[in-house]
């Protein structure tokens, strides 16, 4: 029998049966073609890639029929031509059917060694979930499904690199889930998180998780891929050992992005459906948000001196990559950076005295040495320089020159402020890499006439005159990026650094502007107005970390809540440490201490952490100084972690 002309349907003549053919690869991806005119429905199973390259030629393409799941079922068997085909569906070949020697050897081989890992249970219950998705949904839906050999791969894949943390996104009915699951090393804290918006999908893979006697292993997460994806940035940051992406597609280039962040080195990324029958390499035709989406991942991915990257022909296509140990180049934090955030924006770096952030701005501008050389131009960092022995002066007897000093230091403020306007607008209409840089800015000078006010070396007077004064500039950058460190750390910087002007500094001068500087960036993320990001300074930041986190925060702004009323949850960081411990969190604790800090006094069962409650407590509270210091130090690491937070007892 001659095969059908080319078309995405076709008619038997013979049995009237309809084969969902895909003639035409631009036209269909389909991948199950049911064939409905026989006793119990079959399954023919046409791996794409053949098509892909040699569409016409349909006696080419080998086509798995079987009654239940193909290559993993003894009974099953491939089929070379479409007379068979057509011989099976009359009821012809029921012979063959049962022949398990027609079944490819390739497949029969990879079904046994697969058996040490996939028992009869996960068999049967992928068999399950199979035919429930087929028979209880809508074709076209049906087909969202990896194909099995695909889950044997994950599977396979799993347990190569020794999973124990896996992570899936577009979990659908639980077929490729229960491969992961079951490809996981057996230990007692390996888990699947499985990230999925459809409750009603959600459900029945639940049921099939359940028959593989798999539950205990996986931990749903209902909702958003991306905003679940950013709860588990908060504390899982280089966690994952395994994360398959297969949901949306549209968003593929934004999920590979966090997955790997997410992803320990050395851990294992793999993408559904990157070769998309075809259509990704289509350009002139296709483009649609989907193909876009994959279409953009892989050109991500090709050129991303982040991983080592494959593409693998396995049914409608897969792309894997392993994460390398990379040093933090130019290359890897800043071209979105530059080109999509940073350009032609005021960016202002905030702390204390000594806490990092000239080291932050040449940590930038190194970064960003390469694009001067491309583009001819180049950031600029501005500064205020004070006369040194004016500023000496001032630490020495800063009662004395307070309000001269403060009035001095707001007009270099100023200067430098128009000074970055007037660069960003001079470049307004270039090409080039324009970022103004600001190193302190009005914004800080504030901050130091209020701490100077507080305590007494500015007369209520004076801090009026400099408040009706700083009032008549308008200033307001894009990005306020503030860099937290304790005062005791701070103090040891500026030893360290020996600025002769800076050999009087107190540490009860650095306490107070850290108070002030608390006050301030509070008041400033509540208002909303300027995209803040919060970066934990106790080691020197690099322009890398801090680039990550202007990345999300551009996605997600940081936020803050009050609450009237004290409330009971708000006190436990009162009563959760002991002294040696605030003193030790006071000077200055690593992100991941205070995760640790923090999972202690979290429910057990919450995965993740991404609201917290605390008292609000400032300065003018009977709390002991270390305790209001490691208190400090704490909202910081929340909001440099975007954890929100949840301020009681402190009025709007
Ligand atoms: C192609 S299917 C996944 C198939 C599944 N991996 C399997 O082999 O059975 C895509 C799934 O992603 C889910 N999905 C799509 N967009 C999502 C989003 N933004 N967040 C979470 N899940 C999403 C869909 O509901 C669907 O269940």
């Amino acid at each position: 029998m001659s095969p059908p002309p080319p078309s995405s349907t076709s008619r038997c003549s013979c049995c009237k049966v309809s084969f969902g053919f895909p003639f035409s690869i631009e036209r269909n991806s389909r991948r199950f073609f049911i064939i409905q005119n026989v006793s119990k429905p079959k399954l023919l199973c046409l791996p794409s890639v053949h098509y892909l390259n040699n569409p016409q030629r349909l006696a080419d393409i080998p086509i798995f029929a079987c009654t239940q799941e193909p290559h993993s079922i003894p009974g099953s068997f491939l089929v070379h031509d479409l007379e068979t085909v057509h011989q099976l569906v009359k009821g012809m070949n029921t012979e063959s059917e049962s022949n398990e020697t027609n079944m490819s050897t390739k497949f029969r081989f990879l079904d046994d060694t697969s058996r040490v890992v996939w028992n009869d249970k996960i068999l049967q219950a992928l068999k399950q979930i199979r035919e429930r998705t087929l028979t209880q949904l809508a074709y076209d839906e049906a087909c969202m499904m990896i194909s099995p050999e695909q889950g044997k791969f994950l599977s396979f894949l799993v347990r190569a690199i020794g999973a124990r943390r896996c992570l899936e996104l577009g979990t659908f009915t639980g077929y490729s889930s229960v491969c992961i699951a079951a490809g996981m090393i057996e230990k007692a804290d390996s888990v699947l998180y499985c990230l999925e918006c459809n409750e009603n999908y959600a459900r029945m893979a639940e049921q099939g998780w359940t028959s593989a006697n798999l539950e205990h292993k996986i931990h749903l997460v209902l909702g958003d891929a991306g905003t679940s994806l950013q709860r588990l940035l908060v504390d899982k940051r280089g966690w994952f050992d395994f994360i398959f992406i297969d949901a949306d597609k549209e968003r593929y280039r934004e999920y590979y992005e966090t997955a790997l962040d997410l992803l320990r080195v050395g851990g294992v990324v793999c993408i559904d459906d990157t070769w998309w029958s075809g259509r990704v390499v289509n350009e002139e035709e296709y483009r649609d948000a989907e193909t876009l989406g994959i279409r953009q991942v892989l050109e991500l991915m090709q050129r991303d001196a982040r991983v080592f990257a494959c593409s693998i022909p396995i049914f409608d296509g897969m792309a894997v990559a392993y994460k390398l140990e990379t040093k933090p180049t130019h290359h890897d934090a800043n071209p979105f950076v530059l080109s999509q955030l940073l350009n032609h924006k005021l960016v202002d770096v905030e702390g204390n005295i000594a806490v990092g952030k000239t080291h932050l701005v040449q940590g930038f501008l190194s970064m960003w040495k390469e694009e001067e050389k491309e583009n001819g131009r180049m950031p600029r960092v501005f500064e205020e320089n004070p006369n040194s022995t004016f500023l000496a002066a001032f630490y020495k007897q800063p009662q004395v020159f307070g309000f001269s000093f403060q009035m001095y230091m707001l007009q270099l403020a100023q200067q430098v402020a128009t000074s970055a306007k007037d660069y960003l607008l001079r470049g307004a209409s270039s090409d080039d890499i324009v970022v103004a840089l600001i190193d302190r800015s009005l914004w800080g000078n504030r901050v130091f006439a209020q701490c100077n006010f507080h305590l007494g070396n500015l007369q209520e007077e004076e801090y009026q005159i400099y408040r009706s004064v700083y009032e008549q500039v308008e200033f307001q950058p894009d990005y306020l990026i503030y860099l937290d460190a304790s005062p005791w750390i701070c103090l040891e910087r500026a030893k360290m650094r020996g600025r002769p002007a800076e050999a009087a500094l107190q540490l009860s001068y650095l306490e107070a502007l850290d108070d002030c500087h608390f006050q301030q960036l509070i008041s400033t993320v509540c208002q909303g107005k300027v995209n803040v990001v919060v970066v934990n300074a106790h080691t020197f930041c690099t322009p890398q970390q801090v680039t990550e986190k202007i990345v999300r925060n551009s996605k997600s702004p940081l936020e803050i809540r009050y609450e009237d009323q004290d409330h009971q949850g708000g006190n436990w960081f009162l009563c959760a440490l002991d002294q040696d411990c605030y003193v030790q969190m006071a000077k200055g604790a690593t992100d991941e201490e205070w995760l640790q800090l923090l999972r202690r006094w979290l429910p057990k069962n919450q995965p993740t952490m991404d609201r917290i409650c605390l008292p609000w407590i400032s300065h003018q509270h009977q709390v002991p100084n270390y305790v209001y210091q490691a208190y400090k130090r704490l909202v910081c690491f929340a909001l440099s972690s975007h954890i929100a937070i949840e301020f009681h007892g402190k009025a709007t």
